[in-house]
């Protein structure tokens, strides 16, 4: 399944096989050197994108990539080596490698699973690591392989050349494979994979919360973008003829990551648009890089003209466009508008079949001396809205956050009838029915609205009926307007609103709201109110409320819980906490009228 409107698909497929077959003819008609180089050009633009699906679509910057080329370059250069010459220059090949003369197109697809297995098994470790750990994993593992090559010399020459490679691609194998490779990706970016992981970029732990598996998504992206280096490394291995362990070390992962920044990680536009910038920088600077006479002057020599010019541009895309010259679009996503066709249908927002109240005992959190929440025990039933009170530093928002697999409890437990929910973690307490929002407002910025809202839908209760519930609950909130705005570029109310859309798209039974009217005028919170009540009402779904506006708790909550300093000082209806004494103290202080 696909996330985005169909039109921008097909006209990004059309786009791209239109574009390369058009630039594949005019480099044919100007001759041999245009042909090299558009030739390359396609070859180094697999690897750009094959390193976008990962650290586009992650977030996470990889300096590794160029191994799985290289992996895939000297699999498939074993494959296609003449077995005369195997025998003559790899003595200590295996008898069945040495005899084995395939072409290129098996020896890439055998070349393209063997990486997918190697990227896989390296996948699974490094997908423990976050955020700069693992970039500098991604450093280690450039660094593992390219030793590997130089070492295995019985199998790779070491670091000597590895020639006589069959020169068998040609503009249009690699015109295809380009081809190919733009089509995954941009598949890849606007599947439901893609999407989800696009809001894990976003923010980590909003996209758990509303049942996304980070770690799996990185992993598909991971081997999926190892699948095209390993085709470029096939690619390239077999126009050049002759390949080494340098050719898929630092320079190239400088050069094919300055693609990637100059023109925008996170779009197959942006990938294109960096290669192109790039490879224009590169062969205009490499004429001028021996010297040049211009209009009678002499211009010497200078050494690094090319490296100094493709460092000038990356400095001047990140002062420019960080983001990068394609931005954070595809180019089919700007030119088309969206008018948004509401799918809402019958069967979606259903009351919640959950009548389990959530049981919560002896809930205890602490960070180091601190204890932030102590001994707490509550509960709360489908259908009623609770208030959870306190001072500023009480707990509240660590209770709320164990109750939702944030944080593991230090002690304690809770569980909705039979099952324990304790243990789990936040994609699958979302996936059981309890969804929440955050304090400090944790969209997805850089996502529209709805794929804020989708996101959320796809990833909770199998997925079904996904467009439906996410359409439903951007309507029920009010924001179903803002369908196809950014949204990070929403009011601070609006804003809360999707956050709350996005935890209805889960068909929550139990919603945890942490101070949902901040930021919110008189007006709006009283339409939230108004809506928390129907909510609970209509579909029986059971609030948690942490608020400081006690106006808006006594009059919306049938219950309030009160913490003091981690522990529950009462617990009873509005009328019992107004005059309450413990409670009054927390608040005003014990020598306060
Ligand atoms: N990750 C953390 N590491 C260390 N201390 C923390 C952490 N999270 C919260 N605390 C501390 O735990 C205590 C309770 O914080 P918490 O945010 O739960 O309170 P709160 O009642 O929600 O406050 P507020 O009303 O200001 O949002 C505070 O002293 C806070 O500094």
């Amino acid at each position: 399944m696909l996330t985005s409107p169909r039109q921008h698909i097909i006209s990004s497929v059309l786009a791209i096989v239109i574009a390369i077959v058009l630039a594949s003819l005019l480099a044919s008609a100007l001759g041999a050197a245009s042909e090299r180089i558009l030739t390359v050009f396609f070859i180094s633009l697999i690897a750009v994108v094959g390193m976008g699906v990962y650290s586009g679509n992650s977030g996470i910057l990889s300096f590794g990539h160029l191994s799985f080329m290289g992996i895939g370059a000297y699999t498939a250069s074993l494959l296609t080596l003449p077995a005369n010459l195997k025998v003559a220059t790899l003595p200590k090949l295996p008898d069945w490698l040495a005899t084995t003369e395939i072409g290129l197109f098996p020896a890439s697809v055998i070349a393209i699973m063997l990486t997918v297995f190697v990227a896989l098994l390296i996948g699974i470790a490094l997908g423990k690591l976050e955020g700069s750990a693992a970039t500098i994993s991604t450093l280690g593992l450039l660094i593992i392989i390219h030793g590997v090559l130089i070492g295995w010399r019985d199998v790779t020459r070491g670091s000597q050349t590895f020639f006589g490679i069959p020169r068998e691609t040609t503009l249009w194998s690699a015109a295809i494979g380009c081809m190919f490779a733009l089509i995954i990706a941009r598949l890849y970016r606007d599947s439901v994979s893609g999407l989800r992981l696009r809001a894990g970029r976003e923010n980590a732990i909003a996209a758990s919360a509303v049942g996304v598996r980070i770690r799996r998504e990185r992993l598909v992206s991971w081997v999926l973008s190892a699948a095209l280096m390993a085709l470029s490394g096939a690619l390239i291995a077999h126009f050049l003829g002759a390949i080494s362990p340098k050719k898929f070390f630092f320079t190239d992962t400088f050069l094919l990551l300055a693609m990637l920044i100059v023109g925008g990680m996170s779009t197959v536009t942006g990938a294109v648009t960096g290669a192109v910038a790039i490879t224009v920088v590169t062969e205009v600077l490499r004429r001028f890089e021996g010297g040049f006479s211009l209009a009678g002057f002499e211009m010497p020599a200078v050494f690094g003209t090319t490296q100094i010019g493709i460092g000038a541009i990356i400095l001047f895309a990140m002062f420019r466009k960080p983001e990068g010259l394609a931005g954070l679009k595809e180019w089919e996503e700007r030119v088309f508008s969206r008018p948004h066709a509401v799918k809402v249908t019958a069967s979606t927002e259903q009351p919640t079949k959950d009548t389990q109240p959530l049981i919560a005992k002896g809930m205890t959190m602490r960070f180091g001396g601190l204890t932030a929440v102590n001994d707490v025990s509550i509960s709360l039933r489908p259908g009623e809205i609770m208030g959870l009170i306190g001072p500023n530093g009480s707990g509240k928002t660590t209770l709320m956050n164990m109750l939702s697999g944030v944080l593991e409890p230090s002690s304690g437990k809770f569980h909705r009838g039979k099952e324990l929910l304790s243990g789990l973690v936040s994609y699958e307490i979302a996936d059981r029915g309890i969804a929440r929002t955050f304090q400090n407002i944790r969209l997805f910025p850089n996502l529209t609205v709805h794929q804020n809202v989708l996101v959320a839908a796809l990833s909770t209760k199998g997925g079904v009926n996904a467009a439906a519930r996410a359409d439903a609950a951007l309507e029920r909130m009010g924001v179903i307007g803002h369908a196809h705005d950014d949204a990070g570029t929403l009011s601070y109310g609006d804003q809360r609103r999707v956050e709350i859309a996005r935890a209805l798209a889960c068909l929550p039974s139990l919603l945890f709201l942490d101070e949902p009217a901040a930021g919110m005028n008189w007006e709006e919170t009283d339409s939230l109110m108004e809506t928390l009540r129907m909510l609970a009402k209509e579909l029986g779904i059971g609030v948690l409320l942490v608020d400081h506006d006690l106006k808006l708790i006594n009059q919306l909550c049938d219950r309030i819980a009160v913490l003091n300093e981690g522990h529950l000082i009462a617990e009873g209806s509005p009328s019992e906490i107004r005059n309450n004494p413990a409670v009054i103290e927390a608040y005003l202080g014990p020598n306060k009228d």
